[in-house]
């Protein structure tokens, strides 16, 4: 993708989100203020008195399937940010099914077998997340630990300020900042259930990495998400052709839209184990 291209849509972000409050909440997640929505500019859904939140802003917009985007979500403020993202999201789609073809390829599928399990209803979610500066960077994460539900993630990350950690045997590890318009291409716990077989468990290939963002005393700092989920009402579980009688289900079957309540419940509750683990047969 042209660096151009990451630089406009990092443009458009940053002059949304630096717009006045009330010009962002006609945007809002919040219907009459108060009853949560997944897409719309705001915060977390606040779920119980106690859960943790994160330091962060964020919009989240559906942008696949086209015939699902509901624009009254969608900014009119920067004037590009419509053409913008429309734009980005079909660079980025070109770039999820080549991942997803090399990806088949490693596991010696066919090679559209992973990008045939997204069809015409699989949704396409942008998050835009505003991390501002935060007086307290001991005390507060900007997105607490977690691996992304959707089976992939294409990662538009700031140029000038790091923040995401990676965590790795008990290590977590910093992502460096985008100096060099690199795009970070993540695996979803959906990806890992579809298509886990043990020796992909066990060498360790695959899996929807736990990751969380930190946050920064004197600078604020972007990034935009674009998650790839399958249909939600898709079957998902291990690709039967994976499977053997060597090589059994790792996981039970589940539709996808019942997995992502579950999904929720560990997120929110900042439960600790990945849900693909609460999953295992
Ligand atoms: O800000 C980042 O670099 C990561 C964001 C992230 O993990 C997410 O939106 O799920
Ligand atoms: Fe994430």
């Amino acid at each position: 993708m042209e660096a151009s291209m990451m630089d406009s849509v990092m443009t458009a972000s940053r002059e949304f989100f630096h717009l006045p409050l009330e010009e962002k909440k006609k945007c809002s997640n919040l219907i009459d203020g108060k009853h949560f929505q997944v897409e719309g500019y705001g915060n977390d859904q606040v779920r119980t008195q106690d859960q943790r939140l994160d330091w962060s802003d964020r919009l989240h917009l559906r942008v696949e399937p086209e015939g699902g985007r509901n624009l009254a979500h969608w900014p009119t403020h920067p004037k590009s940010f419509r053409d913008n993202l429309h734009e980005y999201a079909l660079k980025c789609k070109r770039i999820k099914s080549d991942i997803l073809r090399a990806m088949a390829k490693i596991l010696k599928l066919d090679e559209d077998c992973l990008v045939n399990q997204f069809n015409s209803n699989a949704p396409t979610f942008a998050r835009f997340n505003h991390f501002p500066p935060c007086p307290r960077p001991d005390l507060v994460l900007g997105i607490k630990p977690h691996a992304d539900f959707p089976a992939l993630t294409v990662l538009l990350m700031d140029k000038d300020v790091a923040g995401l950690q990676y965590l790795r045997d008990g290590t977590w590890y910093n992502v460096p900042a985008a100096c060099d318009h690199t795009l970070l291409i993540n695996i979803g716990l959906t990806m890992e259930v579809t298509i886990s077989e043990p020796p992909i468990m066990t060498n360790g290939i695959f899996r929807g990495p736990m990751h969380r963002v930190v946050t920064n005393a004197d600078k604020e700092r972007i990034s935009v998400a674009m998650f790839y989920g399958v249909d939600p009402e898709q079957e998902i579980g291990p690709i039967a052709h994976l499977l053997s009688e060597e090589q059994s289900a790792q996981y039970r079957k589940m539709k996808a839209k019942d997995l992502l309540v579950l999904h929720h419940e560990h997120y929110a509750g900042g439960r600790g184990p990945r849900i693909a683990d609460a999953l295992k047969i």
